[in-house]
């Protein structure tokens, strides 16, 4: 597979009563072309910055990308004006937010919105958009297009809408989608139909999708990769066989342990005690050292670097030094278990 994206230790901060809130500190991953790589993690770790930096997003004022870069088809885009991103957003890059009425503008026709992008970018005429945006609405599975297409926002319901936004994220094909929590504000059986939807569109257009959740099961359903995120930092990175079944980091120990399992005996979820970091005075040894069952004083002292475990795999983790007592994951973790 061939690298799509390479971001490339960024550090975004926020400028705000005074403070320097560092929302992302130094994180680096890729994406390869048609896969699906997730990034996980509570909220306040950093998951959206990094996603609304990959689209040239972040408010300034307040804030800032400080150091890195962001590496698209083998150009910086950290450099980009505002003009070289509206280029860019929505042809090249799309995003799809969590919350589909404040992505829509509920003044205009659904079909008018898809209708936008197709004549920006594709310079296509009024009527060709228009048969390309009742396909477009076809395709994401909303019955009647013809009619559809000439109603307003509220005239859909809540996964009716999430589907019409999907259709303008894809309108240009986009080469990277970055789905923010795409369904968290959808009930159950509609956010299945949006994931499977989301995946067969990927068969079909072979878009990467970068998946911003905070929801494992949505993980597990979608991502070939994962990038675990805390304090601004990702902790650990694998393919999703590895986090699930072979995660390294307490951190991941600890998602993995508050997430529902589907047989389980019990539904009682063990949530990990204690909050994140401070990101206006981080810490400078593990941002997770605090919560961590299994902190010893170096944690605390100095930011572990990553072991490398595989090919695919590696964690930020004092545990993984060679000197560090070995220590066995929990049994509260995996899918399925008990
Ligand atoms: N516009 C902003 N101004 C100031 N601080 C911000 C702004 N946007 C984000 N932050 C800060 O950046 C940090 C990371 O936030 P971010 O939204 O990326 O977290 P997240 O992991 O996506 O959480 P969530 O799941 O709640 O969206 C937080 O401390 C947040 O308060």
């Amino acid at each position: 597979m061939g690298k799509l994206l390479e971001v490339k230790n960024l550090q975004v901060q926020f400028d705000i009563f005074g403070a320097h809130v560092q929302a992302v500190r130094g994180v680096t991953f890729e994406l390869n072309k048609g896969e699906t790589l997730a990034i996980v993690g509570e909220s306040g770790s950093g998951k959206s910055v990094t996603s609304k930096a990959l689209m040239g997003l972040i408010p300034n004022p307040p804030g800032k990308i400080k150091e890195g870069q962001i590496v698209f088809e083998g150009k910086d885009l950290v450099a980009n004006t505002e003009k070289d991103w509206m280029k860019l957003r929505g042809k090249d890059i799309s995003m799809i937010f969590q919350d589909p009425m404040t992505a829509l503008n509920p003044t205009m026709k659904v079909g008018k919105q898809i209708m936008e992008g197709l004549i920006l970018h594709q310079h296509m005429s009024k009527s060709q958009a228009r048969e390309r945006a009742i396909d477009l609405l076809r395709r994401v599975g909303i019955p009647n297009p013809e009619k559809r297409v000439e109603e307003y926002p509220h005239q859909f319901s809540g996964g009716m809408r999430q589907r019409v936004v999907i259709a303008i994220a894809l309108a240009c094909n986009p080469k990277v989608l970055i789905a923010d929590e795409p369904t968290t504000a959808l009930d159950v059986t509609i956010q299945a139909q949006i994931l499977d939807l989301m995946r067969d569109i990927q068969k079909d257009t072979g878009t990467a999708i970068i998946l911003i959740t905070h929801d494992l099961g949505v993980v597990a359903n979608m991502a070939q990769r994962v990038a675990v995120m805390y304090g601004g930092k990702i902790v650990e990175t694998g393919t999703l066989d590895e986090i699930f079944y072979n995660p390294k980091h307490p951190y991941t120990w600890g998602l993995l342990s508050s997430m529902p399992k589907l047989h389980a005996k019990t539904d009682k979820l063990q949530a990990i005690p204690g909050t994140p970091p401070d990101l206006s005075n981080p810490p400078k040894g593990c941002p997770f050292a605090p919560r961590c069952p299994y902190a010893m004083k170096v944690c605390v002292d100095q930011m572990p670097a990553y072991t490398h475990l595989s090919e695919t795999q590696k964690a930020a983790c004092w545990l993984q030094d060679e000197r560090a007592p070995k220590v066995e994951p929990p049994k509260t973790i995996g899918v399925g278990g008990e």
